[in-house]
Parts: C-alpha cells; structure tokens; sequence
C-alpha cells in the first residue's frame, strides 16, 4: 500500500484527490482547513469535470499533518505563498525515502539544486553550498526539513476552481509533467517513473519531462500571460485574449521571461497560444487563472514566484525586462491591497 498525503487540498489539490482516491493500492489523505475540511469529511469530494461529475470519499481528511502516519508521498498543493511556513510539517510528515512532489506555478523553491556551479551560483543569492533562493525559501527551511533530493518536480496544465466547500470544477484537459530536479538523475529515476504508472492508473495523465526546468519555463510563459493580466484586470482568460491590446502585452511578457530564460541557457520555443477571434471564442466564461481566483477570494498572490524570482534572474543575468518590472509593481500593490481587505473582513477571506 503506498501512502500518498495531498498537503493542501485546494482547487488543484482536490482535483488530484478525487483521482488518487479511486486508486487501488493507495492509502489516501488529504491536509484541508475551513469549511472545505468540514465538507470533505462529511460528505466527501466531487470533481465536476467536462464529462460528469466523479465523487469520492476520503476517509482521512484532517486539518494537520501531525494527525496522519508518515507518507511514501507528499504532494504538495498549497499556494507558492504558502509552502514555506510548512517546510517543518511537509519534512516530517516523509518518511527518510518519501517523495515530495511540488506542483506550484512559477519557479519552484528547489531550482539551484543538482544544476552545475555555474548556474547553481548564478541561481544563488546566498551560498554556493545551498543555492536557496531567498525570495522562495527565505531562510533555508525547506531546503533544511524537505532536503531537494527527496523533491521530484511538477508542471500541471489543468484548469480548476473550488467552486463551494467540498466541490472542484474541472475544465479541459489535465496534463502532468514530472521531473527529478537533478539533471544526472533522471534517466535512471525508478521512483519517477514509479510516481508516474501510479498517477496515470488513477487517470491523471503524467509524462516524464526531459528537462523539467525547461518545462518550468513553459508553463511559466502561459501563466505569464495569464494569471498576471487576468489578476489585474479581472478577465477570465479568454475576454483577455479577445483584447488585442491585453493580448500583446501578453506576447511582450512572454517575450522577456523567454529573453531570461535563454540568458540562463534554456532556449523555450514561444507559447502555443492561439488568438480566439471574437468569432470563434466560446460564449461561456473561460477558466479563471488562480492568480484571478485569489484576488477574488482576497488570498495573497503569487508574485514572488510567478514574477519575483524570474525579475530576480534577470537582473543577475543583466536582462532588460521593462514590462515586467511594471506589471510586477502593479502586482505587487495589488497584493498588499488584497491583504489589506482581508485583514480588515478577515470572515471573507
Ligand atoms: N487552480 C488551477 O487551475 C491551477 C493552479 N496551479 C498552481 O497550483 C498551486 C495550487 O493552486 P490552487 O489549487 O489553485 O490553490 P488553492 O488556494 O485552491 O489551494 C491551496 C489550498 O491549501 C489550503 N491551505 C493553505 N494553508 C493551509 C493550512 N495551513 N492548512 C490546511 N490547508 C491549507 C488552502 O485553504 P484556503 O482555501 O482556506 O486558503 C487551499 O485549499 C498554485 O501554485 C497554482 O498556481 C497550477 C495549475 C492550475
Ligand atoms: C492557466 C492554468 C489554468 C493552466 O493550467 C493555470 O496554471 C492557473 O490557473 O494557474
């Protein structure tokens, strides 16, 4: 029996849950809070996907991780904003051999881990000897209580929201990348491809990335665009993509976070984002990237590692990254506004 934690199960988090769940050879549990907790517990969780509704029951849904055993795998759901207040739980909830499986947008904590000293040095703002990245792992906790060799790397393409406590909504297509964060591990990873047969037994669709770093850079070109425009302006994706104004400034985006990437020795080919005419773009409302989710729901945003680190790279590497340097300003004032709500209607948050 392989034991498997959700630790965060949120839009993203469920939606793996509602899978895992219907997996033989899993023990499933699930770390929830609030009333989505209460409703997990009581009544279960429904994925609503394109083609129906999949419910599940989980019977180890807790509000802590010290309320569990410890776990062959961790997958870890939460907010980027979120991961390192919890480095100390996620390290202890692993058994020594356990697998943490990070899944969150924008550059992952792990980065400089296993890259060769000059790019583990150019990642760095502190020491070679632990390439931690002070925006993502601010003192070094999740390099610490994690450790990175027990990390494998996630990109996930699939557009979810928790649309009321205990119900995720699930639009298009799901589609999972994997990588071991060291480049020299990956060819020989059995316990990649192990997590890899497993997740698509319960019918996530996961590949093995040659490169998962380069495949951090892809996603990142999408939610670029997407989560830092619709977040601002509060569009969903596709009334943004119908803007030609909006949508260029997507492209320019895009534009200079591929300029960094190439600067650090990924060549990423542009997004394949085709423009939805008015005509053929969908009357219903497009996905809401979670980055416009949580202004909506008053959560702190993911700046830092949508936008942060990337700026950060581009000033050690001396790229030029005008545009996203404003939206980065602007993102970053409306996140403190976000807080600022919150703490003053803290029921609504
Ligand atoms: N949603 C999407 O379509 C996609 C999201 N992603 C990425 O996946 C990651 C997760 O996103 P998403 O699923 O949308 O985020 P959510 O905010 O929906 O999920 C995070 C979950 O963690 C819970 N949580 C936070 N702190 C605690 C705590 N102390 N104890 C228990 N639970 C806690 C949150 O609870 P609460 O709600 O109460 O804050 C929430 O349910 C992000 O990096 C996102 O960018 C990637 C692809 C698509
Ligand atoms: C754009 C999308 C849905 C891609 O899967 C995403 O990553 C998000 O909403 O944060």
């Amino acid at each position: 029996m392989t034991r498997i934690c959700i630790y965060g199960a949120g839009a993203i988090g469920s939606h793996f849950a509602v899978r895992l769940a219907q997996c033989p050879g899993v023990s499933l549990s699930l770390i929830a809070r609030g009333e989505h907790l209460v409703t997990i517990q009581n009544n279960g969780l429904t994925l609503e996907t394109d083609s129906g509704n999949v419910h599940a029951t989980i019977s180890q849904a807790v509000g802590h991780a010290r309320n569990l055993p410890p776990q062959d795998i961790v997958i870890v759901g939460l907010k980027a904003t979120d991961i390192a207040d919890h480095a100390q739980h996620i390290g202890s909830l692993l058994t020594d051999n356990g697998i943490a499986v990070f899944i969150n947008n924008g550059i992952p904590w792990w980065w400089g881990y296993g890259l060769d000293a000059a790019l583990t040095r150019a990642a760095a703002e502190s020491n070679a000897d632990t390439p931690t990245l002070a925006l993502l792992d601010p003192d070094g906790a999740l390099w610490s209580h994690i450790r990175p060799e027990r990390v494998i790397g996630g990109v996930v393409y699939s557009p979810n929201e928790i649309v009321k406590p205990g119900h995720v909504r699930h639009r298009g297509q799901t589609r999972i990348l994997l990588g071991e964060p060291a480049p020299q591990a990956v060819a020989k990873s059995t316990r990649l491809s192990a997590l890899i047969k497993l997740l698509n037994s319960a019918g996530l669709t996961a590949t093995a990335a040659k490169d998962i770093r380069a495949s951090v850079w892809e996603k990142l070109l999408v939610n670029i665009a997407n989560n830092t425009i619709c977040a601002l302006t509060r569009l969903d994706n596709q009334a943004r993509m119908r803007s030609p104004d909006l949508f260029n400034l997507g492209r320019t985006l895009q534009a200079e976070i591929r300029a960094v990437a190439a600067a650090m020795g990924w060549s990423v080919p542009p997004a394949v984002e085709s423009r939805p005419t008015v005509e053929t773009a969908a009357p219903a409302p497009g996905h809401r990237p979670s980055m416009l989710q949580d202004v909506l729901r008053g959560r702190a945003l993911e700046v830092d590692a949508l936008v942060g680190q990337p700026l950060q790279f581009a000033r050690q590497f001396g790229i030029a990254t005008p545009v996203l340097t404003l939206v980065h300003t602007l993102l970053s004032g409306l996140d403190c506004s976000v807080k600022q709500q919150a703490a003053r209607a803290p029921d609504h948050a």
